[in-house]
């Protein structure tokens, strides 16, 4: 996948074309989400086809209507085939329209089980291989592709059955009214197939390009409002327009490039209607100069051509469903099949009563880069539970990464992090997660009240913890004051909060979390000193009497700690300084 930079030669794609899959795995891949409702596929089926089937009752009633009402002249036997002929119309629409209902409820239902189904799976990865996606072509994939799918895997399946079963009890009528007309009518069918063949793989191919481009352009949209604050500052903001129209002008193309041939299918389809209508009709008036066929017979085997054109249409427009909806569907599984790094053993087990005892033995941890030099390594402590231990090196020395393996957003590549004595990838990942809580270095806020995002990690709190946690993290006093007090719903990223503020939010939800072991990632990174002495005596009261790992670059924040661990540039372990704190409370 290529990862634009502001240097990236013009037009160059940010999202990579999906690996190719061939249709029938797309149908095993997606069956799953289909199959709670398999039974009602039948249904709608049938539905559909008992709507067909009274189409044809009403063509050979109208066939009724012209050889016993029109051509003899017999106003006589008019109204009870007109009233037999509305029967069977109101009949007809009533199985159609309760067909097509249960049909787009189908596929509603599969597309809800399939988003988040595919949802579901992107929380299961750690938030490292989830940013080597552009999030803007992750949101295209989850919409518009996955519309594509349902197309595909619910009506269309649905559309093809009932197209196919139709066919044939139009046929069946045709055969009964003339055979040698409807031989006729079968030696044009093959058109239909071969132009169904050749559309279909162009169409797929072409559409691979259009789903690739669309992604990209979501993701730079994306992307480019994210960094609108940045645009603005640097008077760039004809640049980011230009980088949305450059994308742009690739989706066009490859839009239109789809649209020559997709397009292009119906109305040739619609020619070889004419023209295998033409030669079916132009053998009825011949079979009815030689008088093997009525009046009625002949209008009647017209309307069921029209009518078999339609089915016949319909399942060649499947292929061309297949073509467009595979693109989008290869670009889901694509999703679908990224795996996380972060696997639970077999039998691991659940860390229970956790006193906080943690331990680093040998780390050595990375990301796989080219040149395979690790972020961090020879990394070796222990801290007692209920100490502080400060972590300490220049940026880029793998304090953050020490903060994820912690928390198991990555696995070490060579020794262990132990917790308790159990090393942390026997432990279950849900586990490790409810006795360690990270706060990240930006604080992060939902769109939610006040309330809500402190009670995130625990949303069983009781308004009194909620306030309390408020109230030890120093943020109740401006809580108060805001609109509507914890109701105030925060903007998305809070917006309407200072760093300082945001920052105290989220120590207050990390105060409710209450676990045993807390890492906190730089927490008064990008504020003044007095902002940071703000969070200063809230973020004691969360340490205290938890094991900590305090990641930071402040001096005065550091006092705080029993130990100090250094990390070198270049991500070696340079071992631990106990601190006069340490002496103290041993003392
Ligand atoms: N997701 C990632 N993929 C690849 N490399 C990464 C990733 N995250 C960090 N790195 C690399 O790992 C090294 C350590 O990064 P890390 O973020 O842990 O440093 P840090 O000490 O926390 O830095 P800072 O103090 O600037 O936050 C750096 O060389 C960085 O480029």
């Amino acid at each position: 996948m290529n990862q634009e930079s502001p240097g990236i030669p013009a037009g160059e794609p940010p999202v990579g074309l999906a690996p190719a899959i061939p249709v029938r795995e797309i149908f095993r891949r997606f069956w799953p989400w289909v199959r709670p409702d398999r039974y009602w596929l039948p249904v709608s089926t049938a539905l559909l086809v008992a709507g067909a089937a009274g189409e044809v009752v009403s063509v050979l009633l109208f066939k009724n209507l012209i050889d016993n009402v029109l051509v003899p002249r017999n106003f006589g036997g008019f109204w009870a085939t007109a009233a037999a002929m509305v029967v069977v119309a109101l009949a007809s629409a009533l199985l159609v329209f309760l067909g097509q209902y249960t049909a787009t409820r189908i596929a509603e239902r599969f597309l809800l089980r399939l988003r988040t189904g595919v949802v579901a799976h992107l929380h299961t990865l750690p938030p490292d291989t989830l940013r080597k996606r552009w999030h803007g072509d992750v949101v295209a994939r989850l919409t518009t592709d996955i519309d594509q799918i349902e197309q595909l895997v619910a009506s269309g399946v649905i559309d093809a059955a009932s197209a196919l079963i139709s066919l044939v009890f139009f046929a069946a009528a045709a055969f009964y009214l003339s055979w040698p007309l409807a031989l006729a009518a079968c030696a044009v069918a093959p058109l239909f197939w071969f132009a169904a063949r050749h559309f279909a793989g162009r169409i797929q191919r072409l559409s691979r390009e259009s789903r690739r481009c669309e992604g990209s352009v979501t993701a730079v949209v994306e992307e480019s409002l994210a960094n609108s604050e940045l645009a603005h500052a640097y008077n760039q903001q004809g640049r980011e327009v230009d980088r949305v129209r450059r994308h742009g002008q690739s989706l066009v193309r490859a839009d239109l490039a789809t649209a020559r041939v997709s397009e292009l299918y119906p109305p040739l389809l619609n020619v070889l209607e004419v023209v295998g209508g033409l030669f079916v009709v132009g053998l009825g008036a011949f079979e009815l100069t030689q008088g093997n066929l009525t009046l009625g017979g002949l209008l009647a085997f017209a309307a069921f051509m029209a009518q078999l054109f339609g089915p016949a249409q319909e399942l060649s427009g499947v292929a061309a469903v297949l073509g467009t909806a595979g693109a989008g569907a290869e670009r889901v599984i694509e999703l679908l099949d990224t795996e996380s790094p972060i696997k639970e053993r077999p039998g691991a087990t659940a860390l229970a009563d956790v006193r906080g005892e943690l331990r680093c033995k040998g780390v050595r941890a990375g990301y796989g880069g080219p040149d395979g030099r690790p972020a961090l390594q020879c990394v070796d402590f222990a801290v007692a539970p209920g100490e502080i231990l400060a972590v300490m090196g220049p940026s880029g020395a793998g304090k953050s990464t020490l903060a994820k393996l912690l928390v198991r957003f990555l696995d070490p590549e060579q020794g262990s992090v132990l917790l308790d004595g159990t090393d942390l990838r026997d432990a279950t990942v849900a586990s490790v997660r409810q006795a360690v809580t990270l706060l990240p270095q930006q604080p992060q806020l939902f769109h939610a009240s006040v309330r809500d995002n402190i009670a995130y990690g625990r949303p069983d709190a009781t308004e009194e913890q909620i306030v309390q946690a408020a109230v030890d993290a120093d943020a109740d006093g401006f809580l108060r004051l805001l609109p509507n007090g914890y109701d105030t719903v925060l903007g998305e990223e809070g917006l309407q909060l200072s760093g300082g503020q945001a920052r105290r939010v989220a120590i207050a939800r990390a105060l409710l979390r209450a676990t045993p072991v807390l890492v906190l990632d730089e927490p008064t990174a990008d504020l003044d000193a007095p902002s940071a002495r703000r969070v200063a005596a809230p973020l004691r009261r969360l340490m205290s009497g938890r094991t900590t790992v305090l990641i930071t670059h402040d001096r005065e924040l550091a006092r705080e700690a029993d130990a100090v661990y250094r990390l070198s540039a270049d991500g070696s372990g340079l071992g631990m300084d106990r601190s006069d704190r340490s002496d103290r409370r041993s003392a």
